[in-house]
């Protein structure tokens, strides 16, 4: 196999598709583009990867191109994963070994203090990523996994990552440090990153336009509410304060992760309870947040289980509001004039109650949505607070694809095209 270095970045002119992969810890979404006009060529999304039933869901986006397709079966790890997604593509004949393909963008988590900038991928930044895998560990195996194996199958053409954690380096170190020993937290590069960066910088442009505003005009806070969540302060278009730290376990209640929690809880666990590092790990992870409060993570079923009058699952909708509420109230402080709070990804753009109780109460804040507006289903951009709000309420639909894409062609194809 040859190794792509920074000379493989020269792309042809006709190469002007970049296939994009977001690998999660079970799933990976994945798009192929056109970089001439931002269109989507197909789209898909294999998702339970190593559970035994997996699904991948392929929709080819072409004109006269087919309908979706659905196939069902086994797909043991990433490496099937992204071997399924090449077969899906080539019988639309979009296939990984077309000479209109000038990269492959990937969604990396967790960055660390060296990548603030999208990073052509060599051997040794791939060593740095999974150097990152303690502080990632959910995201950064299926990352690493992804990358290896779209480099076997082109190996080459240039493969780009654009980290999660990127957008957030902006950061004051007085939003970002612990207040913990600086010789230790500088010995292990112990410091608050934040994560789903890509969306938060998306999103945040998105709603300065919305706006009729320019980036730096407007102060946001952008809630990226999906199974991941987190919040942002962004000023002027620059990331002040995140609510995810070293990892992607602080802030709010998320579907599997507990978020904030007293640090002391750990060591309780440790030796009260007789857990080990590893056995905490997997309960603050991925048996915690709503989840572990009323044994459901999709958004969607808690609030059919409320309507049914389900005591449970209206306690863990309560506690992830509260938390929510709390950061809202948290990052007006920190930015002190607010133009726009802005809801994205899965629950935030389609979970209308979650909104709603979200700015409850919030009026003084000049906060509030109306309820008509709320209740629109739509995949667009759009206004939900009432007329003359003085503060805007937006759902924005994120789109981290687009802007993976966008960076990974930026850096290949410096002349555009
Ligand atoms: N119509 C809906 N109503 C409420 N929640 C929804 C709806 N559709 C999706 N969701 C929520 O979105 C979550 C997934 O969001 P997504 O942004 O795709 O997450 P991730 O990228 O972290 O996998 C699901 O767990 C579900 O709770
Ligand atoms: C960083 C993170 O939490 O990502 P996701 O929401 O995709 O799990
Ligand atoms: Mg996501």
């Amino acid at each position: 196999m040859t190794t792509p270095t920074e000379s493989t970045t020269a792309v042809t002119a006709n190469a002007t598709r970049v296939l994009v992969l977001n690998s999660g810890s079970s799933s990976v979404k994945y798009q192929l583009l056109d970089m001439r006009d931002n269109s989507r060529l197909a789209a898909g999304l294999v998702e339970r990867i190593g559970e035994g039933t997996s699904r991948v869901v392929h929709s080819p986006l072409t004109a006269g191109g087919a309908g979706k397709r659905e196939r069902i079966g086994a797909i043991a790890d990433h490496s099937a994963a992204l071997k399924a997604v090449a077969e899906e593509l080539a019988l639309d004949g979009l296939g990984l070994d077309s000479p209109q393909l000038a990269a492959i963008g990937h969604r990396v988590v967790h960055g660390g203090l060296r990548f603030t900038e999208p990073t052509v991928i060599t051997d040794e930044v791939l060593a740095e990523v999974e150097r990152l895998i303690p502080v990632a560990p959910l995201h950064n195996p299926a990352n690493v996994t992804g990358i290896r194996t779209a480099r076997a199958l082109r190996p080459d053409l240039p493969q780009v990552a654009v980290f999660d954690t990127a957008f957030h380096a902006t950061m004051p170190e007085s939003a970002a440090r612990y207040a913990i020993d600086v010789a230790t937290a500088d010995a292990h590069r112990i410091r608050r990153y934040g994560f789903h960066g890509t969306s938060h910088a998306y999103v945040s442009r998105r709603t300065a336009a919305l706006l009729g505003k320019d980036p730096s005009e407007v102060n946001v806070i952008v809630l990226h509410l999906g199974n991941g969540a987190s919040a942002s302060a962004v000023a002027g278009g620059r990331c002040v304060e995140t609510s995810m730290g070293l990892t992607p376990l602080e802030g709010l209640v998320m579907g599997t992760r507990s978020g904030d929690i007293d640090p002391a809880v750990t060591f309780h666990l440790k030796r009260v309870a007789g857990m080990s590092a590893d056995e905490i790990d997997e309960l603050l992870n991925k048996k915690s947040g709503l989840m572990g409060l009323c044994g459901d993570n999709d958004m969607r079923e808690i609030r059919r289980r409320i309507d049914e009058g389900d005591e449970r699952a209206r306690l863990a909708f309560d506690i992830y509001i509260h938390r929510l509420k709390k950061y809202i109230g948290a990052y007006y402080a920190v930015l002190g004039r607010v133009d726009a709070i802005v809801f994205t990804a899965g629950v935030g753009e389609n979970a209308a109650p979650v909104r709603e109780a979200a700015v409850a109460g919030l009026e003084e804040l000049g906060l509030a949505v109306d309820a008509d507006l709320n209740a629109v289903r739509s995949g667009e951009p759009r206004l939900i607070s009432p007329d003359h709000a003085r503060v805007a309420v937006a759902v924005v639909p994120t789109d981290e694809e687009l802007e993976i894409a966008q960076q990974t062609f930026a850096l290949v194809a410096p002349e555009g095209v």
